[in-house]
């Protein structure tokens, strides 16, 4: 269980309150307005913002002053945070090893992990010359190296194309249930959301409230996301 505790996150004159529990192994879509706080409630998550009151609780034990590397989450950036100039298996192995001086078994894990996103044999190519839905399959095999409980996206996959960006998020999907992960992902798209087929935290007007179910909440959505989603 990931616990929200009564959180307070203000950052100028912005503020956003979260206070809620989200079920470990939950599929969980993050939506609202632009500006609305999405991202600062993922970053305050995994330790980039400072919370300024309440508490955040994994399995019970308090995260809130962990350090982001401390924290029992994996994130997936927007344009998947690659380092162009480093190879496939460099990028991924900083997920085991900021010395990159890996041992013949994390070798091994790279290349599992490659496999696992249909990589292999891309090793050795560097990160400038892969395909967008390549560069993101590095992405998620950097996660399942990290192997931590939560994963976080952000946006992710937002430069891909739709057929792509659905065949990425089944990807994400698929290794998230394998593993029994608990996902939060940011979108602005419902159809992501819907595809996630869980639950959505709604973030507007200072509050992140608490999951509820995703179909029936875009079935009929709020007022405040109705205008945001065009009608
Ligand atoms: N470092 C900061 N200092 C002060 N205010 C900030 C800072 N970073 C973000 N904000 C403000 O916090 C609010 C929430 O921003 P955030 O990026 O979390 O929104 P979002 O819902 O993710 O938006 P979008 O959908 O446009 O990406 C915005 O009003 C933004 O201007």
């Amino acid at each position: 269980m990931l616990t929200f505790d009564k959180v307070e996150i203000v950052q100028g004159d912005f503020s956003l309150s979260a206070d809620f529990p989200v079920e470990a192994g939950a599929m969980v879509s993050v939506i609202g307005p632009s500006g609305a706080g999405k991202s600062t409630l993922l970053s305050a998550l995994a330790g980039f913002v400072p919370i300024t009151s309440g508490r955040i609780f994994w399995q019970g034990v308090d995260i809130s002053r962990a350090a982001p590397a401390g924290r029992p989450l994996a994130m997936v950036f927007q344009d998947s945070n690659l380092f162009p100039h480093l190879t496939v298996a460099q990028n991924v192995g900083l997920g085991v090893k900021p010395s990159l001086k890996l041992a013949a078994q994390e070798h091994t894990r790279v290349a599992e992990a490659l496999a696992r996103v249909g990589l292999s044999g891309f090793e050795a190519r560097k990160a400038a010359a892969l395909s967008g839905g390549q560069q993101s399959r590095v992405a998620l095999a950097r996660v399942l190296l990290r192997d931590k409980p939560v994963m976080v996206l952000d946006e992710p996959f937002a430069a891909l194309g739709p057929a792509l960006r659905v065949e990425m998020l089944a990807l994400m999907v698929e290794i998230a249930e394998e593993r029994g992960l608990t996902v939060l992902m940011v979108t602005h798209d419902p159809k992501d959301a819907r595809q996630l087929n869980g639950s959505t935290i709604l973030v507007a007007d200072g509050i992140a409230h608490a999951p509820v179910p995703t179909g029936p909440f875009l079935d009929a959505p709020p007022d405040v996301l109705r205008a945001y989603l065009g009608g």
